[in-house]
């Protein structure tokens, strides 16, 4: 792989005479989109700075994408202690991984690609996000796609000429045949591909962000294709700490350079903020770009008082569903079957098959049968026997601390064990992202405030309901497919397994977040007090300065985020080429 040649020496020794255009803040999932997408006007340059440099290896391979995990690849960025949560996870805080390196979150993620409901997308419309209904944000989803499942291609809905690759995630693992038809019997059918326009519930293997086996980020896709282009200067490990604001109008931005130091660079038509839902906020917080009285606290001098950081908005998943694949036989052979698993899983990936190991299947429940759009989504994940502990997997993937761990890592020990996960898609309280101190390089305070409404418990225990009462049908028991009934460390001796009370109390333990924060620099209609952006993804009151990410999301789609982030992307630069008449 040839990335992207390295601008920064360039920045630094300040040995250019270059006037840019536009400076892009992140590399990340729409960072290398916008930056492709603008490029492709040879009069203007584009500086792309990202506080990374290039992935590992590693992060190639579909089944090897939690190395990056809690290395100099992610921010690693915690969660505030929360009252009800977080019991079982290390140091009672939440993980909020995020890619630090060109591609971002793209370079780290799981690869799964679902897009979000028709529902979804209006409601941003509903929300005064004119323009971004599902039928205005639909040609932005196909534009980047090059979807290579011929069976399933269907012009309507998929793209071929994008650049981004979408293939189907294949597995091996018997038990996807086994739980689709507990599925079925639970009323939910097989609808084959996720994004196709009129889908809501349902269940089916999902597409995914990979080539030829291998991981297709935006990096992959948009950024290393164009990066010879003469106009587009990519530069690594550079830190963008303020944006220079001079009469309301965003000039350029300080960024901090590996070794600590300091600089400046401007540009001429406009800042664009793609840090992600996290430092996209805490950039023009610095910036003097946030709530008025949060800013006077911090000794920032405010520029513009608008709510930034405020609409954190998540996606929790029930870690506390785990079944065992014993069926009452000696180790010997349970030890013999999981390694041929394995085995059939690696030889995918040799013959350039995409597949994220023994998971991909995805169910979507509505569980109050009311709104018509999901409110749970149902991950199933199988880890192999015996291979949790040495992996440190609950601790590296989910932030289990090490006592609640090994509660998992010795049910590993006796056979494989499969997971299934409900993720809660009802949020009715939002989260919020503050300073931590005047110190441009420290991380946030992230006050998750998951689950900390009735209603949202409720529908988790929903999930968890439906997910035990289909895990109890015929297809799962004749293949022996058996519940472990965990005794939680800080639940009471009397909480019975299966009972609301043990729901809500291992809730507490092992709910966490499955990595799809957004919304913290919300959109919406200018005389909207909520709202951050405006529908051209412009930053309220300030000229020249847009945010281009996650962050802007009004509301969580209903799935995993990065096709949605993609489409923001694609969608913003389109409006931006539309208002310079290109
Ligand atoms: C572990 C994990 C698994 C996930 N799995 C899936 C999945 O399977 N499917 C799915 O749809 N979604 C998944 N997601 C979510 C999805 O990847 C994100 O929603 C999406 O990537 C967000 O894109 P973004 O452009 O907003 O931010 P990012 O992709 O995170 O990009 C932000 C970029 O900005 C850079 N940056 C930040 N601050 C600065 C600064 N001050 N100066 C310069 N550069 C800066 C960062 O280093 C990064 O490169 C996952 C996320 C994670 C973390």
């Amino acid at each position: 792989i040839k990335y992207p040649k390295d601008f920064a020496p360039n920045l630094l020794s300040e040995d250019y005479a270059i006037n840019f255009d536009f400076i892009i803040v992140g590399a990340g999932s729409a960072g290398s989109i916008v930056a492709a997408r603008l490029s492709e006007i040879c009069e203007w340059n584009i500086l792309l700075l990202e506080a990374g440099g290039d992935p590992p290896e590693s992060s190639e391979i579909p089944l090897k994408w939690s190395l990056a995990l809690n290395t100099e690849y992610d921010w690693k960025f915690l969660t505030e202690k929360e009252d009800n949560l977080f019991k079982g996870l290390d140091g009672e805080v939440c993980h909020i991984p995020r890619g630090r390196m060109l591609g971002g979150s793209s370079s780290l993620n799981v690869m799964l690609h679902i897009r979000g409901t028709k529902f979804d997308f209006d409601k941003w419309e509903t929300m005064g996000c004119t323009g971004w209904d599902f039928n205005s944000v639909l040609p932005y989803f196909i534009k980047s796609e090059n979807f290579t499942d011929t069976t399933r291609f269907d012009p309507t809905f998929h793209g071929k000429c994008g650049p981004l690759t979408v293939s189907p995630f294949e597995s091996p693992d018997p038990a996807i045949q086994t739980i689709s038809q507990a599925a079925e019997l639970m009323g939910l059918t097989n609808v084959k591909d996720l994004n196709k326009i009129d889908r809501t519930v349902g269940y089916a293997m999902s597409d995914s962000t990979t080539r030829n086996g291998m991981r297709c980020s935006t990096l992959k896709a948009f950024l290393i294709p164009n990066s010879g282009r003469p106009n587009l200067f990519v530069a690594k490990y550079i830190r963008v700490t303020k944006i220079l604001i001079e009469n309301k109008k965003a000039i350029g931005v300080e960024f901090v350079t590996k070794t600590g130091e300091f600089k400046t660079v401007k540009c001429t038509k406009e800042v664009i903020l793609c840090a992600g839902v996290v430092m996209s906020s805490q950039i023009l917080m610095f910036s003097g770009i946030g709530p008025a009285d949060h800013l006077k606290e911090m000794c920032i001098d405010v520029v513009t008082d608008l709510p930034v950081g405020h609409n954190f908005q998540d996606h929790i998943a029930f870690f506390g569903l785990v079944l065992s694949d014993r069926k009452d036989r000696p180790i010997s052979k349970i030890a013999e079957e999981s390694t041929k698993l394995r085995k059939d899983t690696f030889d995918l990936i040799s013959k350039g098959i995409s597949t994220m190991g023994l998971t991909g299947l995805i169910s979507f429940v509505d569980t109050k049968r009311a709104s018509g759009n999901p409110d749970i989504e149902i991950m199933k994940i199988r880890y192999s026997y015996n291979t949790t502990k040495t992996l440190n997997t609950f601790r590296n993937m989910f932030g289990f601390s090490d006592e609640m761990a090994n509660v998992y890592n010795e049910l590993n020990m006796k056979s494989d064990i499969i997971l299934m996960i409900p993720i809660s898609n009802l949020i009715t309280k939002t989260g919020r992202i503050l300073l931590r101190s005047k110190d441009p390089l420290s991380s946030p305070k992230i006050i998750a405030n998951y689950l900390s409404d009735q209603e949202e418990i409720d529908t988790m225990v929903k999930g968890i309901e439906f997910v035990v009462e289909m895990c109890k049908k015929k297809p799962m028991t004749d293949a022996g497919y058996i519940f472990e009934e965990i005794v939680f460390p800080n639940c009471e001796a009397n909480c019975k397994w299966g009972t609301t009370d043990y729901w809500k109390c291992a809730i507490k333990n092992v709910a966490t977040s499955i990595f799809h924060s957004v919304g913290t620099n919300k959109m919406g209609a200018i005389s909207d007090k909520t709202a951050v952006v405006d529908p051209f993804l412009k930053v309220i009151g300030i000229d020249c300065l847009r945010v281009i990410d996650s962050s802007t999301m009004p509301a969580l789609v209903s799935c995993n985020t990065n096709a949605a982030t993609m489409m923001i992307a694609e969608k913003g630069s389109d409006i931006i080429k539309k208002q310079y008449g290109k």
